[in-house]
C-alpha cells in the first residue's frame, strides 16, 4: 500500500513519521489476532512463551480447561467431540421410567411453548446479525445441547450498539410504571427486588413484543445458528421487568430457567450507582458494561447475577427463552426433581437428578442437587449418615472440579464438611466462597461461627459485622455478634447490638433474652460494688446505676415471658425475673427501703413455693418496721421449709 522501508525515513513527511512512531503491532493486528489475544487475556494469560504463534497458543489455551475436564474425549485444535446423546442407549440402560420421564418432558415443553405464544411474539422474522462481542462462559458447556454448542464456548454475547434506542428504553420504563411495576416485589433467591411479570402488564408487553420481533429475536437467532434453526422457533417465557435500588439491591448468583436467556438494560448508567450484570466465573466485580438499550444473551446455565445497587434506580428486562424444536431434557428433569424434593419425595428427586446427569455428565447443578440431597438424607437416616455424607462430599467436589469458582458449591462443601465434623475444612470452603461472593449473608454468618469455633474471635466479629452491613435485620447474626462482643469484654458494644436486635425483631424472644441477660449481669456486678462502699453518697450513686440496669432487665425478662411458649423456658424466665426483682429491691432499698418492698413482694408472687423469696420478704418487712407482715411471711417460710424434702 505504498509504505516504504523505514531506512529512508529521516526526511520523511510528517504523516510517515507518525505512522512509524505507532508500534506496528497495534496497527497491524487483525480482528482474529485481537480476538485471540482477548481470549488469552480472559484466561489470565498475559505473557506468551517465546516464538509461538498467538492464534495457535490461544486455541491451545482455550482447550486447556476442556482437555482437563473431558478426561480423554477427542479434543483437537478444532474442538472437542462431545458425542451426541444416544437416548436409545440411555433408555435401554435406565429403563421405562426414564423413557416416560422424557415423554413427560416433551409434553411439558409443548405446553410451555404454546403458552408462550399466547402472550409473547412468535413468528418467522428473518434472522439478522447484530454487532456483539463474545465472552467465554468458561470450560463447562451449556447444560442442554452441550454437543450442539461449538467449542470454544465464547457464548455470552453483549451488544456493541444498543439493540433498543435509549428513548425506547425510557419509554418501556414509563409504560411499566404506569402499569404499577414499582409497587410489586419480586423474589430472587434470598433477595428481594422490585418488579413484575410482563405477562401481567399489557402495554409493556406489547412494547417488548415489538422489540422481540424487530430486533431481539432476529439477533439472537443469528448469534446461535448452532441451536436456533429459525427465528420462528424462539419462545419467550418468564419475562419480567426488574427494579433495583438501595433497599432492593441485588440478585442471588443464579442460573436462568431456559436454554437461552436475555437481559436488556433499560436505565441509563447515570441513573444509579453500583449495579450491573456480572458473570461469576469472571469475578463478581467484573461487570459487563451495558448502558440503556444494551443487552446480553447467552445460554441460561451460565452463573450470573445483578450486582448490588447502592443508590438510584436500575430497571432491566430479563427473559428466559425456549426453542420450539428442542426439548431441554436436562433442565426439565432437574426442575421436576426439585419439585419432588419440595414434596418430600427425596428418592424420586434423586432419580431425576441422576437421569439428568446421565444425559450430561458435566451438569454442575445436577451434581450440586445430588450432593444437597445426600446431605439431607444424612440427617434423616442416621444409620447411613456417614455413607450419605461421603457421597455428598464426592458429588460437590465433582461439581467444583467443573466450576471451581461456584460460590454456592463452595458454600455447600462447607456445610457438608461441617456436618462431617471437619471444622477446618469447612472454614476453608466458606472462606473460598466468600472470596467469590463476598456479601452473601448466610455464608458470612456460617463463616463467622466457624471463626468463633476456631477461636479466631476477632475475625468472627468482623464476619458478623459484614453480614449485618449487607442485611441489618439479620437477627441471628446480630445476637451472635452481641454475644461475641460481650464475651470479649465489650459490654457496651454488646448492648448496642442487642438493642438493635430487639428493634428489628421485637416479637422474637431470643434478642430480648440476650438483652435481659446483659442488663441482669450489669445489675449484678454493680450491686456487688455496694459492699465496698464507704459513704452513703457513693452507695446511692451505685444503687441508682444498678436500679436502672435491673429495671431494664426486669422489662426484658417480662417481654421474654410474653413471647415464649414452652413451659420450661417460661419457668426459667420466671425464676430469672424473681432474681432481678430481689436485686432491684436491694438496690432501691439503699435510698428508700419502703420503695423496695413491692419488688420483694412480687418475687414471692412469682415464686410462691420458693422459701428464699419469703425469707427475703420477711427480713425486709422487719427492716421497715412492719412486724405483722414480717411474721406472716415468716410463717409462710416455716410451712414451706416443713414441706421441703429433708436432705
Ligand atoms: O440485573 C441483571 O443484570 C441480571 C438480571 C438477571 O439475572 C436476569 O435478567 O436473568
Ligand atoms: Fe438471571
Amino acid at each position: 500500500d505504498g509504505i516504504e522501508d523505514s531506512k529512508a525515513a529521516d526526511d520523511a513527511p510528517l504523516w510517515r513519521r507518525v505512522v512509524d512512531a505507532v508500534p506496528k503491532r497495534l496497527s497491524t493486528l487483525t480482528l482474529t489476532e485481537q480476538r485471540d489475544r482477548m481470549a488469552l487475556w480472559q484466561r489470565g494469560i498475559h505473557a506468551l512463551p517465546e516464538n509461538v504463534d498467538v492464534g495457535t497458543y490461544a486455541r491451545h489455551a482455550r482447550l486447556l480447561p476442556i482437555l482437563r475436564h473431558r478426561g480423554g474425549a477427542d479434543c483437537s485444535e478444532q474442538g472437542c467431540d462431545v458425542g451426541k446423546v444416544d437416548y436409545g442407549a440411555l433408555t435401554r440402560k435406565l429403563g421405562p421410567d426414564f423413557a416416560e420421564a422424557l415423554r413427560e418432558n416433551e409434553r411439558e415443553h409443548l405446553k410451555d411453548c404454546a403458552k408462550s405464544c399466547e402472550k409473547f411474539y412468535c413468528g418467522a422474522a428473518p434472522s439478522k446479525p447484530w454487532q456483539t462481542r463474545s465472552i467465554s462462559m468458561g470450560s463447562v458447556p451449556p447444560e442442554d445441547f452441550a454437543q450442539e454448542f461449538a467449542f470454544p464456548l465464547d457464548l455470552i454475547k453483549v451488544t456493541q450498539e444498543p439493540i433498543v434506542s435509549k428513548e425506547e428504553a425510557a419509554r418501556a420504563i414509563a409504560l411499566a410504571r404506569e402499569e404499577n411495576v414499582d409497587i410489586n416485589e419480586y423474589t430472587s433467591g434470598k433477595y428481594k427486588l422490585g418488579g413484575d411479570w410482563l405477562a401481567k402488564m399489557d402495554k409493556t408487553r406489547n412494547w417488548f413484543n415489538t422489540q422481540l420481533e424487530e430486533n431481539i429475536f432476529p439477533a439472537i437467532a443469528a448469534s446461535f445458528p448452532e441451536v436456533v434453526t429459525n427465528v420462528s422457533t424462539l419462545r419467550a417465557h418468564s419475562v419480567a421487568m426488574l427494579k433495583y435500588n438501595a433497599t432492593h439491591p441485588r440478585t442471588d448468583v443464579h442460573i436462568d430457567n431456559g436454554v437461552l436467556a436475555l437481559t436488556l438494560a433499560l436505565s441509563p448508567q447515570t441513573d444509579y450507582e453500583g449495579g450491573g450484570t456480572f458473570f461469576e466465573h469472571l469475578g463478581e466485580d467484573a461487570l459487563v458494561e451495558m448502558d440503556a438499550g444494551h443487552a446480553t444473551w447467552r445460554p441460561g446455565s451460565v452463573r450470573h447475577g445483578g450486582h448490588r445497587v447502592s443508590s438510584g434506580q436500575r430497571y432491566i428486562i430479563g427473559a428466559f427463552l425456549l426453542l420450539e424444536d428442542r426439548v431441554e431434557h436436562v433442565r426439565r428433569l432437574k426442575n421436576r426433581g426439585a419439585k419432588l424434593r419440595q414434596k418430600g419425595d427425596l428418592n424420586g428427586a434423586i432419580r431425576h437428578f441422576e437421569w439428568a446427569l446421565a444425559i450430561n455428565g458435566k451438569c454442575a447443578t445436577c451434581l450440586k442437587d445430588l450432593s444437597e440431597l445426600r446431605s439431607s438424607l444424612a440427617d434423616m437416616e442416621p444409620q447411613q449418615r456417614n455413607e450419605h455424607l461421603k457421597e455428598a462430599e464426592a458429588f460437590i467436589r465433582r461439581s467444583l472440579d467443573l466450576l471451581p469458582s461456584d460460590s454456592d458449591a463452595l458454600f455447600n462443601l462447607g456445610l457438608v464438611l461441617s456436618k462431617k465434623g471437619d471444622s477446618k475444612g469447612a472454614l476453608e470452603a466458606y472462606e473460598a466462597s466468600a472470596a467469590v461472593n463476598a456479601d452473601d449473608v448466610e455464608l458470612l454468618y456460617n463463616l463467622a461461627m466457624k471463626y468463633e469455633e476456631a477461636n479466631r474471635k476477632e475475625e468472627g466479629i468482623q464476619a458478623y459485622r459484614k453480614a449485618l452491613k449487607a442485611q441489618p435485620s439479620f437477627g441471628k447474626a446480630r445476637c451472635n455478634l452481641g454475644a461475641a462482643l460481650a464475651e470479649s469484654g465489650d459490654l457496651d458494644g454488646a448492648l448496642v447490638e442487642f438493642l438493635e436486635a430487639v428493634r428489628y425483631d421485637p416479637s422474637s424472644p431470643t434478642p430480648w433474652q440476650n438483652l435481659a441477660v446483659l442488663y441482669h449481669k450489669q445489675g449484678v456486678s454493680t450491686v456487688q460494688g455496694l459492699a465496698q462502699c464507704a459513704s452513703k453518697e457513693a452507695a446511692v450513686e451505685i444503687s441508682r446505676t444498678a436500679s436502672h440496669a435491673l429495671g431494664e432487665a426486669d422489662n426484658a425478662w417480662r417481654k421474654v415471658m410474653d413471647l415464649v411458649d414452652d413451659q420450661r423456658t417460661k419457668q426459667e424466665t420466671v425464676t430469672r425475673l424473681a432474681q432481678v426483682l430481689q436485686l432491684r429491691g436491694r438496690a432501691v432499698a439503699i435510698e428508700d427501703p419502703a420503695a423496695a418492698l413491692p419488688h420483694f413482694l412480687e418475687a414471692t408472687q412469682l415464686l410462691p413455693t420458693e422459701p428464699s423469696a419469703w425469707e427475703a420478704l420477711a427480713k425486709v418487712y422487719h427492716i421497715v418496721g412492719d412486724e405483722v407482715n414480717s411474721k406472716k411471711a415468716g410463717a409462710r417460710l416455716g410451712v414451706l421449709r416443713s414441706l421441703a424434702p429433708q436432705r
